[in-house]
């Protein structure tokens, strides 16, 4: 292995976290050679249109998968809440790192927090999911789509008349900008996206020796929490266009999963939670209570 290329969106945030990946595996191994394999998805290429309107999954995983299968990369850098829960045959997540801040965060453009809101005020995001909490917490406020790279929602902030813009605290913290977060959104108001906070790193299931190498990289609690809310994404076929919320984490050798599935206009929200050792039965059984409490119908009123 002379030359080790690792695959990445070259998004700024993308860019930092596959430099994080390539500076610790550097640390670890001194002695091998990483390269950064910079690439567009179509997910970032397609900037005009809701992800929940496009509609296929893996849009921002695909051509890094393409990329490992026709072995031009060694591994691909993801955020893993952008992950499909179904990989193409022949492909794993090898390492799952450890979890940065899970939580949303609200930044305003006027330092005026989502409580103090007037009625009316338009909050800029395109998530199904965050969209069907705030609607549900604050009935009375107004929405406006918003994709692209944080930057670009950053600037759109700045341009539009949009009060704030709500977004993952993993890539606000990543691009250093803590100084614009007005608020942490609580559990209560806001449950994060599947994955959110964690880096996967994806590699061909027969490259057993990169495999080992990442094994240093992997974090077993981040990996516990993750593959529950995996397991309950899975089961109740989301993607990221579902209103689904899901958080896990471990204490004492015990997953404790929450999650949420949330009608679009806000107006029905359910909530579920169990605990257990293996991340896939505590997955499933939070989605089995959600699907008694009435999730197939929320959801398929939006499919
Ligand atoms: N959907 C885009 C995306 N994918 C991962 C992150 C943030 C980093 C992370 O969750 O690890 C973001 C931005 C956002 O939702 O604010």
């Amino acid at each position: 292995m002379k030359n080790i290329r690792i695959g990445t969106r070259d998004s700024q945030l993308a860019m930092w976290q596959a430099e994080w990946v390539k500076r610790k595996l550097t640390e670890f191994y001194p002695h091998l050679q990483f390269e950064l394999v910079p690439m567009k998805t179509k997910g970032d290429k397609i900037l005009d249109v809701p992800l929940s309107k496009i509609g296929d999954k893996g849009l921002f995983t695909k051509e890094l998968e393409n990329g490992l299968l026709n072995c031009e990369l060694d591994m691909a850098v993801h955020s893993l809440k952008d992950m499909p829960t179904l990989l193409p045959m022949g492909l794993m997540i090898s390492a799952f790192c450890e979890r940065e801040e899970p939580r949303d965060v609200y930044l305003s453009k006027n330092g005026v927090s989502l409580e103090e809101l007037p009625s009316g005020a338009i909050i800029g995001t395109s998530s199904l999911r965050r969209k069907s909490q705030l609607r549900h917490y604050r009935p009375d406020l107004g929405f406006m789509d918003l994709r692209g790279n944080l930057q670009t929602r950053w600037k759109k902030l700045e341009e539009s008349e949009m009060e704030g813009i709500v977004l993952a605290a993993a890539g606000v913290k990543r691009l250093g900008w803590e100084d614009r977060i007005t608020q942490i959104l609580p559990e209560n108001v806001m449950l994060s996206a599947v994955g959110q906070g964690s880096i996967a790193i994806e590699i061909l299931e027969k490259r057993t020796e990169i495999h080992e190498l990442l094994s240093l990289l992997n974090h077993s609690s981040t990996e516990q929490a993750v593959r529950a809310e995996r397991a309950l994404m899975r089961k109740l076929e989301g993607g990221c266009q579902v209103p689904i919320g899901a958080f896990a984490e471990v204490l004492e050798g015990q997953i404790i999963l929450r999650g949420m599935v949330a009608s679009l206009d806000g107006v029905r929200l359910i909530r579920a939670e169990a605990t257990g050792r293996d991340p896939e039965t505590v997955g499933n059984e939070v989605a089995n209570r959600l699907i008694t409490l009435g999730a197939t119908s929320i959801l398929a009123e939006i499919r």
